[in-house]
């Protein structure tokens, strides 16, 4: 296929998007959140309807900026770019949905970490009973429906579920996690935080009965979390 001539703002976009998303996939392996290669990052190409995402079944070792592959919001791999040689993740297709119909998400993660996908696997949703749910989710983990993968429905699942919820975890049924977030960086965040979670609601089941918090607490803790914890946005290294 001839190659898509990509001008030098869209280039230099596209080459930090590339850096950000190969560098984000050691993150999964440094959290515990993968086995193998069964977890992928993407990240939007800010000012182009473009985004880049890992080729399929490719060792996180030998995941380098280069062999990240730029696709179009279909989930049709640019011809030309670097990396286009190589087959992209089997969930680009899902991947690509998610940004065309949530304009506000700059980057998409999934995994199969091992306590959010047992979740999964119940189809069923964690509760909010850990102010650090409220915090960061701003109520429990909803589940998607089972999806096939490959096609546009894993896509469909998460914004059909994601859109009635300020969760940025999905739970899809039988399959694990996917997580959106402002930025690649703040959905990996929200991967590392959804298995966090999943493993602590897990073991306290097992002890005893949960504690719900009450649903204007949540409020309150998600308010507070969301807009006043940490520094101020763009002041510190890793924001991007
Ligand atoms: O869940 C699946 C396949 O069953 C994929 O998400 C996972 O194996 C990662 O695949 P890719 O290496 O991104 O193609």
């Amino acid at each position: 296929m001839a190659a898509t001539a990509l001008d030098a703002t869209t280039l230099a976009a596209v080459d930090a998007v590339r850096e950000d998303v190969a560098r984000l996939h050691r993150e999964l392996v440094r959290y515990g959140l993968v086995v193998w290669t069964g977890g992928n990052v993407s990240g939007r190409v800010p000012g182009a309807d473009l985004f880049v995402i890992k080729p399929s079944g490719v060792d996180y070792d030998e995941l380098t900026p280069e062999r990240m592959i730029v696709c179009d919001l279909d989930g049709a791999v640019v011809p030309g770019t670097a990396g286009s040689e190589a087959s992209p993740s089997s969930d680009t297709a899902a991947h690509a949905y998610v940004y065309r119909h949530m304009p506000e998400v700059g980057g998409v993660v999934h995994t199969h970490s091992t306590y959010a996908t047992a979740w999964a696997a119940r189809g069923e949703e964690i509760p909010c009973v850990l102010t650090a749910m409220a915090d960061e989710f701003g109520g429990p983990i909803p589940v998607g429906p089972f999806a096939i993968i490959g096609d546009d429905s894993i896509g469909r699942g998460i914004v059909e579920t994601l859109r009635e919820h300020r969760s940025r975890a999905v739970l899809m049924q039988n399959h694990g996690p996917f997580t959106i977030g402002r930025t690649a960086r703040d959905a990996v965040k929200a991967a590392v935080m959804v298995e966090d979670v999943a493993r602590t609601v897990h073991l306290a089941r097992e002890a005893g009965p949960l504690i719900p918090i009450a649903p204007t607490d949540i409020d309150r803790l998600h308010e507070r979390y969301q807009h006043v914890y940490g520094q101020r946005p763009g002041t510190q290294q890793g924001d991007r």
